[in-house]
């Protein structure tokens, strides 16, 4: 059996992490070993600290600076964790080289096609899904403002709305080479958004487990 290396994607307050976690806890119901993978590690100072000056809007460092921080910082954490534990376990990660290449573009004007080609290749290994977590700038901006106070710089709806585009456009409208099967989710409502995630990814995880195990919420 093949282990899953699945990522979630979307803006600020999509709700990755809770679906994220949401996914664990089913797997963990029908005992599939699992690795969730919340938040990114910035160990390497070298990279930590440009990204936590440009997290702090202190912005002294080049586009080019900010886009390889963010993207090697991302890849050093992931080789690390998910090639010591994917021949054991399913990977289940918030945000891979797509969050990099959708936001550099977005706040820095880096062109994400130049930029994904420049270094898609380099990651080992790839993903074998990828869940697009669709909600609305709006709503997501109110979920961010309801659980915390200091929204980050670009958490506003004007900058989600552009993200939020920059997404769909690189999954679905004009897609980036050589993705992984994009599975969107619609997270707009307050209700009913587990029995999405039953239906369109862990029904399939199940099945390709082939495990006997059934649904039962
Ligand atoms: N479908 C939903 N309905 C209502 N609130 C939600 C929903 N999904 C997520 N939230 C809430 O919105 C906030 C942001 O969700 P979170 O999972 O932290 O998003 P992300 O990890 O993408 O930033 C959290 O407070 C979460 O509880
Ligand atoms: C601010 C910023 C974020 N990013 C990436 C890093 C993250 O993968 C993603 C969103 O940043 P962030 O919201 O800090 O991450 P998280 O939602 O995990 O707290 O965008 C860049 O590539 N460049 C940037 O300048």
């Amino acid at each position: 059996m093949e282990n899953i290396f699945l990522i979630l994607e979307g803006i600020d307050g999509s709700g990755k992490t809770t679906i994220r976690k949401y996914i664990y806890r089913r797997l963990q119901e029908a005992a599939l070993e699992c690795l969730t993978i919340g938040q990114h590690s910035w160990t390497i100072p070298k990279y930590a600290e440009v990204i936590n000056n440009i997290r702090n809007k202190n912005i002294i460092h080049t586009p080019e600076e900010i886009a390889e921080a963010f993207k090697l910082d991302k890849k050093v954490h992931y080789e690390r964790t998910v090639r010591k534990h994917i021949l054991e376990r399913h990977v289940i990660a918030d945000r891979f080289t797509y969050s990099d290449v959708v936001y550099n573009y977005v706040l820095w004007g880096i062109d994400v096609l130049n930029n994904y080609k420049a270094h898609i290749d380099s990651y080992n290994p790839q993903p074998n899904y990828i869940v697009f977590i669709d909600t609305p700038p709006d709503i997501a901006f109110n979920r961010i403002v309801k659980r915390k106070t200091n929204p980050k710089f670009w958490e506003n709806t004007e900058t989600l709305s552009s993200i939020s585009q920059t997404y769909k456009k690189t999954f679905f409208d004009d897609p980036l080479p050589g993705l992984p099967p994009v599975i969107r989710i619609d997270n707009s409502g307050n209700e009913g958004w587990q029995k999405v995630v039953d239906d369109l990814v862990i029904g399939p995880i199940y099945n390709i487990n082939n495990s006997q195990v059934h649904l039962e919420r």
